[in-house]
């Protein structure tokens, strides 16, 4: 057989290899380039010839996938396809190997993850995605699916229920798909209506089967009505192996024989296809019916993909050989035969060698984990973070021990917070002089210095709360420059030096008033920053007018001020845990909901079946269901009364947040008539409601509202992507193959006449 470019160009095989616990790598072994498959001659393995040198045969493949993800081998093995596939050329992607090797975890894999799925409904949402995209580029796409099922002489439409045996391949019917989730539906329908093996431990196929995507395609700009056509097949080949194996004990000799069939017939095929007689024709028509089905589509100008798979155990090597050589043939390659020489004296100093250099390795790698990991701060969670900020402050305040700050938390990140507290006592301490110096120097614009104090603040603390809290400080003294006397002249002046400040701190001593301002700041520096943190928290922006009279008020009712901030404070976090809660809770009650519906499905699917046995004459069928109705319908019952208790939790929850929201309301409201009253008194006239004020930041119900529509925000940005609407169709999906199963295992029964509950 001859191999030729053009045949090369449009076939390729690849090897996926079965991940085993003992994995016999003196019998197989894989070139690091990941192409070629060397085994060992058979031939060596008797007794008497295990002192020659081994010979190996030689496979040459595409690649070979050992321990790949899914995805890995879906980017492998189809890029080009679909690509050729959108030019109107068909192609076949077929999985062959031993019974249990893994075929249909590469093509379907319907039973596991999303994540993990196979490279069938992976295609499905390729080829609708290309669909949709075709339609914007003024292309007219119509796809249809059918699925069929094929053993030794028949057929089985999967796309059609219980009976679907046929006589006529014409018969096999096409559905229409317009979304990923019709394609799904098909998939997983299909899935439950093919034949499994009885007694195996996983679904194991004795039949092959092809899943066919229909194309037809056609340019709405074109004069002429041209529509391309083209198919794309996906096979699950039946498994080969050899009788009495222990990967097929549960196969019968039928079963065995009809997978063994199937390979040999397609490796006749080939032999014809790739040797250039037209004999292929007529030999298609006598073979079996998968191959007469796939008719056009075994021609040389189709694209075909055959992943082989093969298992590495000394039992199962026969076989691998035996599939190794069907890949050479319809790859249209001949394998080569390999001396490998091994001297054994330099192979065993080459093994030691190599195992000191994995150990020295693995210590360099330690190493390696602890020093460049010093940085350990990036690696944190938000909520890790404050855990140990809050863990510093209470050392700080003494409420812990060392030995429990240790304990608790990674020394480096609790030096880095502490450096980061001292580094925002420094600059406050900054600010607070800078106030009294702006204070003192009228013409001075602080417009500049503020805002790099502002961004170093901001870089220098990871707190978004504190951020605001510096933010604020310096607007104050932004705004509170702009009440200075309109002598001030504008900006342009430089900051003055230290020895011009002490000057000017003289001049301003002599002024009553600002000496007065002086004292009073002093001796509010000790309590300053929580105040700070206070004011900003409940009053937010301050009116310019209104801050001096704000200042004298926290002065002179520091007192009554502290204590309703304390209680809002309290009250604010109470309110932040119980809506955390309550979001939870929330969240539980849809799960619980979700579950209420999938037992009510179950129910009616129930009845669905118990009705079905007994239109079809079932004796004795109403005990034995109506039992399994009991165990759903009880299982409904505790989910329903799940719920029920659900809710009531729900509303406590909601109810323990109101009554925070609002007590904080209350404190605010509190604040805001006492800072009235006090005004009232000392300028007989109210500053106005600085509630009002613009830019009002921390109001209790923005915060609760700010967590919602985050939340919200991120349910809906995870729901909205196709991704997650196809895993959440997949999902869904999965129970149409036991419902199926079910209904083809009952319909079986009753054909048979072997119900006897
Ligand atoms: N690469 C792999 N990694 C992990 N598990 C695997 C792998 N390949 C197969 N399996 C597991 O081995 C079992 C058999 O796989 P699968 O059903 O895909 O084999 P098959 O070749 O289609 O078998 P059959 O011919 O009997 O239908 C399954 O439980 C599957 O999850």
């Amino acid at each position: 057989m001859k191999s030729t470019m053009a045949e090369r160009k449009y076939t390729k095989i690849y090897f996926r290899i079965f991940p085993m616990e003992k994995m016999l790598w003196d019998y197989l072994k894989i070139l690091d380039d990941h192409r070629t498959i060397y085994i060992r001659c058979l031939q060596q393995l008797a007794k008497s010839k295990e002192h020659m040198m081994p010979t190996f045969w030689t496979f040459r493949t595409d690649c070979v996938f050992f321990q790949n993800t899914q995805k890995q081998i879906y980017d492998g093995v189809m890029p080009e396809v679909l690509d050729n596939v959108s030019q109107g050329h068909d192609a076949v992607v077929m999985a062959y190997g031993q019974t249990g090797s893994g075929k249909s975890l590469t093509i379907s894999d319907l039973h596991n993850r999303y994540e993990d799925r196979g490279i069938l409904p992976r295609v499905a949402s390729d080829l609708l995605h290309m669909k949709a995209e075709a339609t914007k580029n003024n292309m007219k796409v119509c796809i249809q699916v059918s699925y069929a099922e094929f053993s030794r002489s028949t057929v089985n439409d999967l796309l059609k229920p219980c009976p679907n045996h046929l006589h006529n391949l014409k018969d096999i019917v096409k559905i229409k798909v317009k979304t990923v989730e019709d394609a799904f539906k098909a998939i997983f329908k299909g899935e439950g209506r093919k034949t499994f093996s009885e007694n195996s431990r996983y679904p194991s196929h004795s039949c092959s089967s092809i899943f066919t995507f229909h194309i037809y395609m056609k340019k709405l700009e074109m004069q002429e009505n041209a529509i391309r056509k083209c198919k794309l097949h996906v096979i699950d080949l039946a498994g080969a192996d050899s009788i009495g194996n222990f990967s097929c004990l549960f196969k019968n000799p039928q079963e065995v024989g009809a997978g063994n069939l199937a390979k040999t017939q397609l490796e006749q095929f080939f032999l014809v296809l790739c040797s250039n007689i037209p004999e292929h024709i007529r030999i298609k028509q006598r073979l079996n019916p998968m191959i007469q089905y796939l008719g056009d589509s075994l021609k040389k100008a189709t694209i075909f993909r055959f992943v082989g798979h093969i298992r590495v155990s000394r039992e199962d090597l026969l076989v691998t050989i035996s599939m190794l050589r069907f890949g050479e043939l319809i790859g249209g390659l001949k394998a080569t035969k390999y001396e490998l020489r091994v001297d054994k004296a330099v192979k065993h100093e080459q093994v030691i060698d190599l195992q000191k250099q994995l150990t020295k390795l693995k210590l360099e790698n330690k190493y390696n984990a602890i020093l460049m990991h010093q940085d350990l701060a990036k690696s944190l969670s938000g909520e890790r973070f404050a855990h140990i900020e809050r863990t510093v402050n209470e050392y700080l305040q003494n409420k812990i021990t060392q030995l429990t700050l240790l304990n608790v938390c990674d020394i480096n990140i609790a030096l880095e917070i502490l450096k980061m507290i001292c580094k925002k006592f420094e600059e406050e301490k900054t600010m607070e002089r800078d106030s009294v110096v702006s204070a003192t120097k009228p013409k001075r614009s602080s417009s500049g210095s503020n805002k790099v104090q502002q961004k170093s603040a901001r870089s220098s603390h990871k707190s978004s709360m504190s951020d605001k809290m510096i933010k604020r400080t310096t607007d104050e003294k932004g705004t509170s420059d702009k009440v200075r006397p309109s002598s001030a002249k504008p900006s342009k002046e430089k900051v003055p030096s230290v020895h011009e400040t002490a000057s000017k701190r003289s001049k301003i001593a002599s002024s009553t008033s600002l000496i007065k301002q002086q004292v009073a700041e002093k001796r509010r520096s000790s309590s300053r920053l929580s105040l700070r943190s206070n004011e900003a928290l409940l009053m937010g922006h301050i009116p310019p007018e209104s801050t001096e009279a704000w200042n004298l008020y926290t002065q002179e009712r520091q007192d009554e001020y502290a204590r309703l901030v304390e209680i809002y404070k309290t009250n604010e976090a109470a309110a932040k845990v119980a809506y955390k809660t309550y979001l939870k809770e929330l969240g539980n009650l849809r799960g619980i909901t979700c579950r209420v519906e999938k037992h009510r499905n179950d129910l009616f699917m129930a009845k669905m079946t118990r009705e079905f046995q007994q239109a079809m004459g079932q004796e004795g069928a109403r005990i034995v269901l109506s039992n399994y109705e009991k165990c759903v319908l009880k299982e409904l019952q505790k989910s329903e009364q799940d719920q029920v208790d659900q809710q009531d939790l729900v509303l406590k929850c909601q109810v323990e947040v109101k009554t925070h929201v609002n007590i904080c309301k209350e404190q605010k409201k509190a604040l805001n008539d006492d800072f009235n009253a006090f005004c009232e008194a000392k300028y007989h006239a109210p500053v106005g409601d600085v509630e009002s004020s613009e830019g009002m930041p921390l109001n209790i119900e923005d915060v609760l509202q700010e967590e919602d529509e985050e939340e919200e925000i991120k349910v809906c940005e995870v729901l909205e992507t196709p991704e997650d609407l196809e895993a959440e169709a997949f999902e869904k999906f999965k129970d149409l193959i036991e419902i199926e199963q079910r209904k083809k295992k009952l319909y079986e029964m009753k054909h048979r006449g072997w119900l006897t509950y």
